[in-house]
């Protein structure tokens, strides 16, 4: 297992600038999460701070896309409330009632948040540019000259600057990758939801893929809910990990005390196979 001076493992950065006092920009109350009878989540709690990067680890099926895909709303949730700045995304307690929120509350919440999916998800009969200025203009409004100029200086970040008229399926894996980064950053989101975004990708790019988000992570206060397999990247960017097991969270904590010094045998035991094979 690394120590805190492992070279490989980067230390990480100081802690999100956040008062308990404020409200959570994301909150789980007691969420369930059933697919048939396969109970997935289980009066799941945690809240994340503004700003806030939180990873979430553990060993397969543990329910960490799940978590991120109920963020996005792309799963119902079948218990519990989720609250996005404290309001509620999915279903809202009324007199004593547990009950839907209406689609257009949830569709102005939903905008407030972008996610870059492991297969990148990309429009394939749209262009690069039109792949990021879709969402800004159809569903923000954005004026269509702003959200070109904004896409260009998104792909100037990404390292694109010139695939702004290529198609998706010219580009290579990692390329695709970037634009999808790109697309979510031009929803300026408040929430960002990364679902092992390299595991798809060729070793030799992930590297470039993982210093884009760092310098994203370093230059903006986007609170961030990651799913990783880069053990290395998670204990850089991240001012929390929380490690999950048959749908709790079983431990969590700084990932300096996670990575070098977890207390809880699941972790310990998931760690020592994740680590010891990296
Ligand atoms: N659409 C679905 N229909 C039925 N079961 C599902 C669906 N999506 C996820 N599951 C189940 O939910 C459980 C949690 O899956 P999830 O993908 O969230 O786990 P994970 O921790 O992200 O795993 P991995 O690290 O392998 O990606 C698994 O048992 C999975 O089979």
């Amino acid at each position: 297992m690394p120590t805190p001076t492992d070279p490989t493992v980067p230390a990480p950065r100081e802690a999100a600038p956040s008062s308990s006092a404020e409200t959570p920009v994301i909150e789980f109350t007691d969420v369930e999460k059933r697919f048939g009878d396969n109970v997935v989540l289980k009066d799941l709690n945690f809240t994340v701070s503004r700003g806030e990067r939180v990873t979430l680890i553990g060993p397969s099926g543990s329910g960490k896309t799940t978590i991120l895909r109920l963020v996005m709303t792309l799963e119902e949730l079948t218990g519990g409330y989720i609250f996005i700045d404290g309001e509620p995304l999915t279903h809202e307690e009324r007199n004593g009632k547990r009950v839907p929120v209406s689609k257009k509350r949830q569709k102005a919440l939903r905008t407030r948040i972008g996610m870059v999916f492991q297969q990148f998800n990309l429009f394939p009969n749209m262009t690069v540019l039109e792949n990021i200025i879709e969402a800004p203009i159809h569903v923000l409004g954005r004026p269509k000259k702003d959200a070109i100029e904004h896409a260009h200086s998104l792909l100037e970040q990404v390292g694109l600057p010139d695939k702004a008229d290529a198609h998706p399926t010219s580009l290579s894996g990692g390329q695709q990758q970037r634009v999808a980064i790109a697309r979510a950053l031009a929803m300026d989101p408040e929430i960002l939801l990364l679902d092992e975004v390299t595991s798809a990708l060729d070793p030799e790019v992930v590297g470039d893929v993982l210093n884009i988000l760092r310098e994203v992570a370093d230059t903006t206060n986007v609170t961030m809910l990651i799913v990783t397999h880069e053990m290395g990247f998670a204990r850089d960017v991240s001012h929390k990990v929380m490690m999950f097991d048959g749908g709790r969270v079983v431990e969590e904590g700084h990932p300096d005390k996670i990575f070098t010094n977890p207390e809880h045998e699941r972790t310990q035991k998931f760690l020592g196979a994740v680590l010891g094979h990296n």
